[in-house]
């Protein structure tokens, strides 16, 4: 999408939360929920389960199920979108979501190209022939295979990483400002996870849409995005770059997973990476 002229001091705010409240039957659930994301920027979502991640989640992307009552302010590329729906949303403040569950997000039914064709036709404006090459050519970006046999290919034929990955192409084809990944890689095998992580980051950032990554892994988180924000209890705790948040963690959460996090901590060798 186009970008209103930056400065170099001032970067466009690509969403803007402010004062976030989400309640459901008298519980308040999110509370005084507030940050942005510049255009461009790669931002991870940091939290314990229950901590209301999927909510803020479904918030900034049009799917809080019904009887949540939300107040406060969700601004996307400069549209107040808090309570529209999100196919009701402005072209340009519409948001792609990659989630966990790759086996609800493919239609099993349709081959991989006619699910990656709709998109690219209705949100590009590409006629068939284009949107068939600009198809093969998000399956070279996400390391595919860009043949038309795999173009045929059916859901059910692939490993849930490069189902994952056919959902990361198909992010992309939305031509959105901003992609949600709510944890994308929880169902996957640690060097599987570390490969899309890394691919997801690299299809995101400066020259493509800003990235908010969901998850409850710090680890993860550092493959991918350069800030975190960190939930607990429904209320943000830290926001702050990802090497200062490792350095000086404030947060007895964050503490913490920082230190699980450089526990765990064991280089991927190329070769295993290359072998997943
Ligand atoms: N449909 C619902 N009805 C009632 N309460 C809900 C519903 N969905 C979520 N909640 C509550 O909202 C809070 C935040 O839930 P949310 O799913 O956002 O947490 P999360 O951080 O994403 O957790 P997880 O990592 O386990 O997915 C939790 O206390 C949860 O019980």
């Amino acid at each position: 999408m186009d970008r209103p002229q930056e400065t170099s001091a001032v970067r466009w705010a690509m969403l803007e939360i402010e004062s976030l409240r989400v309640a459901m039957g008298g519980r308040v659930l999110l509370d005084g929920i507030g940050f942005s994301l510049r255009a461009g920027e790669r931002v991870c979502l940091l939290g314990a389960s229950g901590s209301g991640k999927s909510l803020t989640a479904a918030a900034i992307t049009g799917i809080l199920p019904a009887g949540f009552h939300s107040e406060g302010s969700v601004r996307v590329a400069g549209h107040e979108v808090l309570r529209q729906r999100a196919p009701q949303r402005p072209k340009d403040a519409r948001v792609a979501l990659v989630s966990q569950d790759t086996q609800s997000a493919l239609n099993p039914l349709v081959s991989i190209g006619a699910q990656l064709v709709e998109p690219l036709r209705r949100h590009g404006g590409l006629g068939r022939e284009a949107a068939r090459d600009a198809a093969l050519a998000l399956l070279r970006s996400v390391d595919l295979p860009a043949t038309p046999a795999f173009l045929e290919t059916s859901p059910a034929d692939l490993s849930g990483g490069q189902r994952q990955r056919v959902c990361i192409a198909l992010a992309l084809a939305c031509r959105t400002g901003l992609i949600v990944a709510d944890e994308p890689t929880t169902a996957l095998d640690l060097v599987t996870q570390a490969k899309v992580l890394r691919l997801l980051g690299e299809r995101t950032g400066d020259q493509g849409p800003a990235l908010l990554l969901v998850t409850h892994d710090l680890s993860a988180a550092r493959m991918a995005c350069e800030r975190v924000l960190v939930l607990a209890e429904g209320r943000i705790v830290e926001d702050r770059p990802m090497d200062d948040l490792f350095a000086t963690p404030r947060h007895d959460f964050t503490r913490e997973l920082v230190a699980c996090a450089l526990a765990e901590a064991r280089p991927f060798a190329p070769a295993e990476l290359e072998a997943a």
